[in-house]
């Protein structure tokens, strides 16, 4: 696990694009794709923008690269809600993505039913189970929950390697989150997480005892071992040690 600590959100966001960058052109050299799943909220937005601007669009084989979503909301591709909306408009739309390279939920299914499909596509697409994302993008909540794996919810202890329907009480919505064993299979994992109102749960994730029913994200632990965090200071500041392990 490493963390990458900047004073401001601005160098987090490029150091995250520069690794971003990389990863990138690793896999392409090595497997002649990139397939990454992206985090939604709304921290990367700023992070989508920036890869899609003229200082880094040329650094990138987009028409190598192949979309996913960590987890969206049950909302229409159209709503203000929508993880794919947003990556629609901050990433797609202006690199000129072909539709072909973007593998969205089917929100218009009901959630179960659009998990099912969800996972289906992603083993058609890596032609097998152990379906490993060169990347994923993820996010923290500041209840701790990443993706859509949010506290005391079942699916935090599925096991199944795929995507399911997750049903949260208190706002009485479904969403449709990849499973961390899924995200788990991944080459690497990035979490970007800024401001100060993440601090709590970047401790509780990272030095606080393993209790994953109330600290979600601490089930991130890929085989590769590959997590790095990307972080201001502000959302660091209740680390007490910012070194990486
Ligand atoms: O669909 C989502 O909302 C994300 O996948 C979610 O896990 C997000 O990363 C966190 O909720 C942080 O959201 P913010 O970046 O908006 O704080």
């Amino acid at each position: 696990m490493k963390l990458h600590v900047f004073p401001g959100a601005d160098e987090v966001l490029r150091t995250l694009a520069d690794y971003f960058v990389a990863v990138a052109s690793q896999a392409v050299a090595a497997r002649g794709r990139f397939a990454v799943a992206l985090s939604g909220g709304s921290s990367p937005k700023k992070l989508y923008e920036l890869l899609a601007s003229p200082e880094y669009r040329e650094k990138v084989a987009w028409e190598q690269v192949y979309f996913f979503f960590g987890d969206e909301r049950n909302v229409p591709q159209t709503s203000p809600d929508s993880n794919y909306l947003m990556a629609k408009k901050a990433l797609f739309e202006p690199l000129a993505i072909r539709s072909a390279q973007v593998f969205a939920v089917d929100t218009r299914l009901p959630p179960a039913e659009a998990a099912t499909q969800y996972a289906l596509a992603i083993e058609e697409f890596f032609e097998e189970k152990k379906a490993r994302f060169d990347l994923v993008l993820l996010g923290l909540g500041d209840n701790a929950h990443t993706a859509s794996l949010f506290p005391h919810t079942p699916v935090l202890h599925d096991t199944t390697v795929g995507v399911k329907e997750v049903f949260l009480p208190e706002q009485q919505v479904f969403r449709i989150t990849m499973t961390a064993p899924l995200l788990n299979q991944a080459r690497a994992i990035a979490f970007l997480v800024y401001g100060a109102s993440k601090a709590l749960a970047v401790q509780q994730i990272l030095e606080f005892d393993r209790d994953i029913e109330q600290y979600p994200a601490q089930l991130i632990a890929p085989s590769s071992d590959e997590v790095d965090w990307f972080l201001d200071a502000a959302a660091a500041k209740e680390l007490k040690n910012q070194q990486s392990s």
